[in-house]
């Protein structure tokens, strides 16, 4: 098989610059190919490490910023305010970065805290994933890995905890015992409370000490509740931001709860940080068929002529899990079906779905294309919205709970834990095509796809020679986000023998099938670009403020309203109401005419 890896020389695994995202950007973006290589900063001036170091000491540096109505604009920004508000370098620091040669990643250090460690994102998904950059060789040579909460852990606790939750890649377990101990040693803990400034000042002064006088990146995960958020930005960015490398910092959704909240979240980080330093994650950007649905269309000929009302007739985003709010019921009350996953990560993958084909694969070029089908989005109407709620069942002598019966959810919630919406895109692309959203949880199964249903074959010759109306078998273009991940097409085809009898069949891509290689998590991806200082899979303010006002008056209705959610059973297929949503719109649910 041809193969389109570059000959340089970034460990395969994380090397993405068989990419054409990442090898224009590397290449002639910042038009220093060596940021792939030696995790130089990847600002958004262009500058390599050596050169920020330096040049943050004369206090001012040219910064060519992404404007936030997605235009590019170089203007100067004191150096101060682009590595994060502090800039206190010691002078014979400065001497050393100064007067060490070019070219090496080894003066350069990248700190990664994780403020909320003792948490369950931390263990189940951070955690994981920076021991798998580290094992496939990812992470820069000099790294150091902070665990940061309030809960008293000596480093060998966090160590054991953390440990409890690494696995090894299945083709590569060989050292792995090895690679954990390894890994471990680079993960410290510092206990603080969040909004304590003296206790950043001591993690900062710890940070010092691995940094060993290298020039520092530092990178803080936020990986705690909302409401507290602000005051770790405060406080990190005030007490322990890099002094001559960059500080960025990831945000966990959710970034809000309406319009106003989220803006007022976003001032709020904005007092403190810059925006190209906070990186929004939707973790469902960095799932690998998420970043293959543009690949699919902008290199396959066959794909990108189709992609628009002429031949497509809808599109739908499916994501469904096959158990409850079970120990999140408290923080999914608050927000909800529709904010928990169509507000964010449906809605991310259809910006990316519909978007015009952007200008270069720069972060920014793509995140304007996104912003511009938000804007473009019809309002939501409430009656192209259906929403649910799971009711407890009992099957094979088990019962299973309903959302109610949890302990932190009042009795009488309105809160959906299902909803299906039709949505539309007013422009001269999709005009008229339904979006379909279907999103639940306690349902028969665990999914997420895309599923785009073409036009109906005009004429078709074998209605007329068959008699069967081929109209309702349609060509299908399913891509499995998960599980199984794979894409087919579906076609019509003869069933062999002597007669014409027609027959749909999958043209099938299963990745397990055509690769041997595990596929990594969505954090990982995430993690390595954060480092990398790619924001091409991070939400831009603008991106959110767009996809807070589509779906902020909708809320608000359904709200006010007090609409009742319709009930459906625990392990079900949902409310039959999204059928006849979908029907409304001349429409049928791909996932269930597909079992
Ligand atoms: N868990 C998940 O699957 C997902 C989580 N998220 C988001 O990620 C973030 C972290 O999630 P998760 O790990 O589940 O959160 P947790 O509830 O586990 O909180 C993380 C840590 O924050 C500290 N903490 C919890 N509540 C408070 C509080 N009221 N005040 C101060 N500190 C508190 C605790 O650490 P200590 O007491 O030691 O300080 C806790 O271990 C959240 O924003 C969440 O919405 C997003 C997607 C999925
Ligand atoms: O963001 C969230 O995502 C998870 C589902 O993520 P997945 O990668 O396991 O599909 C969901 O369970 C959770 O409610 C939501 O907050």
């Amino acid at each position: 098989m041809p193969s389109f890896s570059s000959s340089l020389s970034r460990p395969s695994y994380c090397s993405r610059t068989s990419s054409p995202f990442l090898s224009n950007h590397s290449s002639l973006i910042n038009g220093d190919p060596r940021r792939s290589l030696s995790f130089l900063p990847a600002s958004p001036q262009g500058l390599n490490l050596d050169e920020l170091c330096v040049r943050s000491q004369r206090k001012s540096v040219q910064s060519s910023v992404a404007a936030r109505d997605g235009a590019s604009a170089t203007k100067s920004i004191p150096a101060d305010e682009l590595i994060g508000g502090l800039l206190s370098i010691p002078s014979q620091e400065a001497a050393k970065v100064a007067t060490e040669p070019h070219g090496g990643g080894d003066k350069s250090t990248v700190s990664i805290t994780v403020v909320g460690a003792s948490g369950d994102l931390a263990k189940k998904k951070i955690f994981p994933a920076l021991f798998a950059l580290y094992y496939e060789g990812c992470l820069p040579e000099h790294f150091t890995i902070y665990g940061y909460a309030r809960s008293k852990m000596t480093d060998g606790e966090l160590r054991d905890m953390v440990s409890k939750t690494l696995t090894c890649r299945i083709d590569k377990r060989a050292n792995c015992g090895e690679k954990m101990e390894e890994f471990l040693k680079r993960c410290f803990y510092h206990t603080g409370q969040y909004d304590s400034q003296e206790h950043f000042v001591a993690l900062d002064k710890k940070l010092k000490e691995h940094e060993g006088g290298r020039c520092s990146n530092r990178l803080f995960y936020l990986s705690i509740p909302p409401n507290i958020f602000v005051d770790a930005v405060k406080c990190a960015s005030s007490s322990a931001s890099s002094v001559n490398g960059w500080t960025r910092v990831i945000v966990e959704k959710p970034f809000g709860r309406d319009s106003k909240t989220s803006a007022a979240l976003t001032k709020s980080l904005k007092q403190y940080l810059k925006e190209d330093q906070i990186f929004r994650i939707d973790h469902y950007l960095g799932k690998e068929l998420v970043e293959n649905l543009s690949v699919l269309r902008f290199s396959n000929l066959i794909f990108e002529p189709l992609w628009s009302r002429q031949y497509i007739q809808n599109v739908q985003f499916i994501f469904s899990e096959n158990f409850g709010t079970e120990g999140r019921g408290g923080y999914f009350d608050h927000y909800g079906i529709i904010r928990d996953i169509m507000q964010n990560h449906l809605l991310q993958i259809l910006a990316l779905f519909a978007m015009e084909t952007p200008v270069s694969l720069d972060a920014e070029d793509i995140r304007n294309e996104k912003v511009k089908v938000l804007r473009s989005m019809r309002p939501i109407e409430l009656e192209d919205v259906v929403v649910g709620q799971y009711k407890s069942t009992t099957k094979g002598g088990v019962t299973y709970p309903g959302y109610t019966d949890d302990k932190t959810v009042p009795k009488d919630s309105l809160t959906p834990t299902f909803a299906a919406a039709a949505l539309f895109i007013d422009n001269a692309r999709w005009d008229g095509v339904p979006f379909l959203m279907k999103a639940g949880k306690a349902l028969h199964t665990r999914s997420a796809e895309i599923r785009v249903q073409f036009r109906h074959v005009p004429g078709n010759l074998y209605n007329r020679s068959s008699g069967t109306n081929h109209d309702r078998t349609t060509n299908e273009l399913v891509i499995r986000v998960q599980p199984d991940e794979g894409i087919y097409l579906k076609i019509n085809n003869k069933v062999p023998g002597l007669g014409m009898r027609l027959d749909q069949s999958n043209l099938n891509l299963l990745y397990s099938a055509r690769y041997s290689k595990e596929i990594p998590d969505a954090y990982e991806r995430l993690l390595l670009d954060a480092i990398e200082g790619e924001r091409r899979l991070f939400i831009r303010s603008d991106e959110l403020d767009a996809a807070w006002a589509l779906f902020t008056p909708l809320l608000k209705e359904i709200e006010e309203k007090k609409t009742i959610p319709e009930s459906y059973p625990y392990g079900s297929r949902g409310p039959v109401g999204a059928h006849y949503l979908a029907a409304r719109h001349n429409v049928q649910w791909g996932d269930l005419s597909d079992q």
